[in-house]
């Protein structure tokens, strides 16, 4: 029988991403933290000649327990590590740098079948590998990443992106879109929905009773009062007094010069910043952290969260990626996890 400790390990749902990418590599080397082996309790959802191909280039033997199918999976924690593959891959099909059209179909299974996992109580949290977005399109995959592909499988009604470093919160007001698309994709009401799903989730998954947020301007200086761009005036701060109105429980401010936002949450002011647009937040965020944070989807029914870095083509199959991000989303996930069930004991 399990000891008690190893039965209340969070069941975590890896997905490996895209096979051709460091995907393999970080996972492996990940497994081997001594942090794995106590708090959690990995499947690996992905294909096991991808894994076996970076144990080979790391000399990192790894016992596997491989199942192909869903009532395979072992209820206690197995000897080795878990590995779901349902259909192996050739190492023809999984080319360092090439995704084929095989690899990017089993890149969306790897996806859907963790979240399948996690809705129906198999595992505790989805925690995700780097996919090849171009290369997904591609091959017909019709979501812009992760994110929108959860909330559709989820039907969550509203998600936020936000990545998560140990001193760094960064949230996205929009995600991937044109530059010269985002003024129009700030509106007062897209601002309240963004505020509510990031402050409702850093009091339900992050345990903060009172969340500061602050929130980024677009324009230099917060557009200097109006001199420099008038979405500060006519957008943000109406959001911003509205939603500090509206939810005493949470310390609002803003719009924030965006050039000194970002640090002053580094030193420790706020909680979470919402960043406008993608780079405006990403930048600063990588910046300080970008082998050690994760990227977490709020909003959803579930608990998602995922390395903050892409697939890594250029040093993909050289043993250099860094595992710290993987780690960081893993340890993300389980946070938010106990959270959520501290919550629903205390209900
Ligand atoms: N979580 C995800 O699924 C993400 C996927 N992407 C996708 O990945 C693809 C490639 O995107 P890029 O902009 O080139 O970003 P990238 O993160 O793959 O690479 C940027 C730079 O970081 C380095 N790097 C990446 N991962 C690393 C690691 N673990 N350790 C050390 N160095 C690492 C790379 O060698 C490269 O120099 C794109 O299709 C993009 O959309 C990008 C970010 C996140
Ligand atoms: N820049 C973050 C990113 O591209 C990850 O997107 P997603 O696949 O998690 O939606």
């Amino acid at each position: 029988m399990e000891s008690k400790a190893t039965f209340q390990r969070v069941r975590l749902a890896v997905t490996m991403g895209d096979p051709a990418g460091v995907g393999p590599e970080v996972i492996v080397k990940a497994l081997q933290h001594p942090w794995v082996q106590t708090a959690c309790r990995p499947v690996i959802i992905g294909d096991v000649t991808a894994l076996r191909r970076a144990m080979d280039l790391l000399g990192i033997a790894l016992p596997l327990k491989i199942v192909h199918e869903l009532h395979e999976l072992p209820t206690q924690s197995p000897e080795g590590v878990c590995v779901l593959c349902r259909t192996p891959l050739s190492l023809e099909d999984i080319a360092y740098g090439r995704p084929s059209a095989a690899a990017c179909r089993e890149t969306v299974q790897f996806i859907r079948t963790a979240v399948g996992m996690t809705v129906n109580k198999l595992a505790d949290a989805v925690v995700t590998g780097p996919i090849h977005k171009d290369a997904l399109h591609r091959h017909g995959f019709p979501f812009p990443g992760h994110t929108e592909f959860l909330q559709d499988l989820t039907g969550a009604s509203h998600v936020v992106m936000m990545l998560a470093g140990p001193k760094l919160r960064v949230a996205l007001a929009t995600i991937h879109c044109a530059l010269r698309d985002v003024p129009e994709r700030i509106t007062y009401e897209s601002l309240l929905d963004t505020l509510e799903t990031l402050a409702t989730s850093l009091r339900r998954d992050f345990g903060l009773a009172r969340p500061k947020v602050a929130v980024s301007g677009l324009n230099p200086h917060a557009g200097e009062a109006g001199r420099f761009g008038r979405e500060e005036l006519d957008v943000i701060a109406p959001a911003v007094n509205r939603f500090r109105d509206t939810h005493p429980w949470c310390d609002v401010s803003g719009p924030h010069p965006p050039d000194t936002v970002f640090f002053r949450a580094f030193e420790g002011h706020f909680d979470a910043v919402l960043a406008l647009y993608h780079d405006q937040g990403l930048i600063p965020l990588k910046l300080v952290h970008f082998y050690e944070a994760a990227n977490v989807t709020l909003g959803l029914p579930i608990v998602r969260t995922s390395v903050d870095h892409g697939t890594g083509y250029d040093i993909a199959g050289k043993g250099l990626a860094h595992c710290g991000s993987l780690l960081f989303a893993m340890q993300t996930a389980v946070t938010m996890v106990r959270h959520r069930n501290a919550e629903r004991i205390l209900a």
